[in-house]
């Protein structure tokens, strides 16, 4: 398959997007599109790997495909990284709220794969994102935030356009993951 290709991972916070880029890319060697922000580094993030974390004065600066304010913060994903995603591999990924999910299958059309991931229980998210290790502050913001509440249900835009990823066992989900990476290489 030499078509470029990006999985779109969107959904609420704490529902597992980030551990599924991750999976992508230890499991089947897919990148993922590192994107910017200006909000602060958590315990164990590094700049460049988890994003490139920027100042207000830096963040204005990248040539963004789209950018958003999310919560207290910006964050932005630039054609560069799109591009050297896809120099190592025709397929990459990418985390994006619901709002960057849609102009990105907007922009990039079939070339976007959406995956709108969830839990059934949506109570647990809280529950997640503490166990994650945020501070407790940032969560309450975080789960008060408008984007968040926003991102709780799948966005009539993308309906129809998205795969739903219901991320409430990991190992069914790295199933799940496995089935549609498969079913891709035949299409
Ligand atoms: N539109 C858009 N959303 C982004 C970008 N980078 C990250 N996000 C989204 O911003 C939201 C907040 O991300 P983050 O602060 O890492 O929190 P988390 O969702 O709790 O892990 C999530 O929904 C991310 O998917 C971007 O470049 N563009
Ligand atoms: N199926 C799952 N069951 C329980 N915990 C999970 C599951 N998937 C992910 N997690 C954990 O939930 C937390 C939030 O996951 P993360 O991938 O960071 O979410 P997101 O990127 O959507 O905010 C992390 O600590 C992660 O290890």
């Amino acid at each position: 398959m030499s078509e470029k290709r990006v999985i779109v991972l969107t959904g609420p916070a704490g529902a597992g997007k980030t551990s599924i880029a991750t999976y992508l890319k230890e499991k089947w060697g897919i990148p993922q599109v590192i994107t910017h922000t200006t909000r602060a580094k958590r315990t164990g993030e590094v700049d460049g790997v988890d994003y490139y974390f920027e100042t207000e004065e830096s963040f204005p600066k990248n040539h963004y495909l789209e950018s958003v304010h999310y919560g207290q913060a910006n964050y932005g994903s630039s054609i560069e990284g799109l591009e050297k995603a896809w120099q190592e591999n025709s397929f990459a990924s990418i985390v994006l709220d619901t709002k960057g999910a849609e102009t990105y299958l907007s922009v990039l059309k079939e070339q976007a794969w959406v995956w709108y991931v969830t839990i059934q229980d949506l109570d647990k998210l809280e529950k997640r994102l503490v166990e994650r290790g945020d501070h407790e502050s940032e969560v309450k913001k975080r789960l008060n935030s408008a984007e968040f509440r926003r991102d709780l249900t799948l966005p009539k835009e993308l309906a129809g356009h998205a795969e739903v990823l219901v991320n409430d066992e990991w190992q069914l989900t790295c199933q799940r993951v496995d089935t549609l990476i498969k079913g891709s290489k035949h299409s």
